[in-house]
């Protein structure tokens, strides 16, 4: 026999999803910081947070080739400014970037629910460990998947179906919480709850635009049931 997903109820989740950028660390210093190191070392303008915060989400490649485009850059230059994005990333990943306030009280709170948690980021996953490590959060998350851990990343669904796969709960009632309408359309198209903060980066749309089961301006605001 086969279970159906729609009548699984969704108060209270089993488990959830969280993004990284956006959500549970405001990462635009560190993509300022890279881009401007890039650019300067290829010879071109920089770009400002409000550019990068407008760009952000959609995985590194998107990133770097928006931002060569936006600056007159030549597209053949991609492949170099994709392997010194790489280099300084790692070298600064963390240092221009805060855990955003709440976060920890919000993984705490779900922690003490004994929810089990994954990150499904589209940032590189290695980035993405070394960063929650640096920050004291990889202890929360029993997985951690990003954009390079799947054949397709968010707005995808199947980061989402892997991660639910991962933490052992139906996507119905694991909960996607994140900062983007990407991170709404893949966690439609799995099926999962969506909870949307209000701080992000939503490529500059109003989040409340994106319709979801709650939106809070703290992660320590959810409520469960
Ligand atoms: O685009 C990225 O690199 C990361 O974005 P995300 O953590 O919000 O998925
Ligand atoms: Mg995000």
């Amino acid at each position: 026999m086969t279970t159906d997903p729609i009548s699984l109820p969704a108060f209270p989740p089993r488990a959830l999803i969280f993004d990284l950028d956006g959500t549970l660390i405001d990462t635009l210093g560190d993509f300022v910081a890279v881009l401007g190191q890039v650019l300067t070392e290829l010879g071109l303008p920089v770009v400002d947070r409000p550019f990068v915060e407008l760009t952000v989400g959609q995985g590194s490649e998107h990133l770097i080739r928006s931002t060569l485009a936006a600056v007159g850059g030549d597209p053949a230059l991609y492949p170099d400014a994709w392997a010194r994005y790489q280099a300084h990333y790692q070298a600064l990943n963390g240092e221009y970037s805060d855990v955003f306030p709440g976060v920890v009280e919000g993984l705490e709170n779900a922690r003490a629910l004994g929810l089990p948690m994954a990150c499904v980021t589209n940032k590189p996953v290695a980035f993405a460990k070394d960063l929650l490590q640096r920050k004291g959060l990889a202890g929360y998350f029993e997985h951690v998947f990003g954009g390079d851990s799947f054949e397709r990343r968010k707005p995808d669904p199947l980061p989402l179906l892997k991660s639910c796969e991962a933490l052992g709960s139906a996507p119905a009632q694991t909960w996607m919480v994140g900062d983007s309408s990407n991170d709404a359309r893949a966690a439609n198209g799995a099926g999962c709850p969506v909870v949307l903060v209000s701080y992000g980066y939503n490529h500059g749309e109003p989040i409340r635009t994106v319709p979801a089961l709650q939106y809070v301006d703290r992660l320590d605001q959810i409520h469960y049931s």
